[in-house]
């Protein structure tokens, strides 16, 4: 993806991903926000280790940097248990995932990224293995081919998805739980930059971790690294000290707006606003007037945008609302669609 940028990209690079990694919570305890999902998966942990039996398979659905991966590594940790690491583009073949099924230790935690990429035929051997603990391998080909069924210890799948909707209803329907990540508020992003600054020996001062917290998508990947760049402009620029207007000179050259847009977020709302009136307009129109992929668009940028109240997905397409006139300092036609209903 040509604008699969640096901000929100999942496979940070080089000392971002080590940097990254370190700054993981490692229990759920540590695990800031997210309330419901915590409740809930701690019962679901407790219980399961209670019976000494592996949980139920878990799905985890919502945008990406939210703490989905975070999340999977405490699942097995606080399980005691190993956990294995593929995504669904890794599995093309049925046998790439029989690879690793038939090599799980009992009680294992698979977790599967980008769980709706995953190839046909991968996923309908999947059924089975997290219903039954069982897989069939087909030996020949046409008439004479053959399943022989191979048994595989018990083990708990954690599915991870931006996109539960392109989840075939009889994968959905085979975990137990599901887990619906929401953006943070600015109170829990400030937690964790609070937490973060800590660990990474910057000094954070309430007012500068308020700033970067209110831009930060409602994410908490997006905090640690627009963290990072406060952090460096402050130190070059300022002594080290992140007050609001440093942090916020940061984030002005990093075009991150007051509002937490960034460059992909305004692009999309500039081509709403001026090359379609304001909509209603086809997501892949949108896309091709950001030079983007459509699942770019829709995956990155407009669940924020949506959640800011600043576009409105509607069944005969996207809609810019008011407050999206008022965002980009323009003033809707009095046509305007979008500004008419949302008004
Ligand atoms: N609740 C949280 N508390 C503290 N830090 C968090 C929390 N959630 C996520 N983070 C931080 O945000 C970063 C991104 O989290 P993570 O990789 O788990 O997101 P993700 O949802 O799996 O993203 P993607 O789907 O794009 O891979 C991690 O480095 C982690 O430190």
């Amino acid at each position: 993806m040509s604008y699969e940028r640096e901000l929100v990209s999942p496979a940070a690079e080089g000392d971002d991903a080590q940097i990254e990694a370190a700054l993981r919570p490692k229990r759920l305890a540590e695990f800031i926000g997210q309330a419901r999902v915590r409740e809930q998966l701690s019962l679901v942990l407790e219980s399961a280790l209670r019976r000494q039996r592996p949980p139920d398979h878990v799905l985890m659905n919502g945008s990406p940097g939210l703490g989905k991966t975070t999340l999977a590594m405490i699942i097995a940790a606080e399980l005691g248990a190993p956990l294995r690491i593929t995504s669904g583009p890794a599995l093309e073949r049925a046998g790439d995932l029989a690879a690793i099924l038939s090599t799980l230790a009992e009680g294992e935690v698979l977790f599967i990224d980008e769980i709706h990429r995953m190839a046909r035929p991968a996923e309908e051997m999947l059924y089975l293995a997290m219903e039954d603990f069982r897989v069939d391998i087909v030996v020949g080909k046409g008439p004479g081919a053959t399943a022989i069924p191979l048994e595989i210890a018990p083990f708990t799948l954690v599915g991870a998805t931006t996109r539960a909707g392109l989840l075939p209803a009889p994968l959905r329907d085979r975990f137990g739980f599901t887990a619906h990540m929401d953006f943070y508020d600015v109170a829990e992003l400030e937690q964790v930059l609070e937490r973060s600054a800590r660990l990474l020996g910057v000094t954070l001062p309430a007012e500068g971790a308020h700033e970067v917290a209110r831009r930060s998508r409602g994410t908490p990947r997006i905090a640690n690294r627009l963290l990072r760049r406060v952090r460096d402009f402050a130190d070059v620029r300022a002594d080290g000290l992140i007050n609001r207007e440093i942090a916020s000179a940061a984030l002005n050259l990093y075009e991150v707006d007051a509002e937490g847009l960034d460059r992909l977020d305004r692009a999309v709302l500039d081509a709403l606003l001026r090359k379609f009136g304001g909509g209603p307009v086809g997501l892949s129109t949108l896309a091709v007037a950001v030079g983007e992929e459509p699942e770019t668009v829709e995956v990155v940028a407009e669940p924020f945008l949506v959640r800011q109240g600043l576009l409105a997905r509607t069944p005969r397409g996207r809609v810019a609302t008011a407050a999206a006139w008022a965002h980009l300092g323009m003033t809707a036609p009095p046509d305007a669609f979008g500004a008419t209903l949302f008004d």
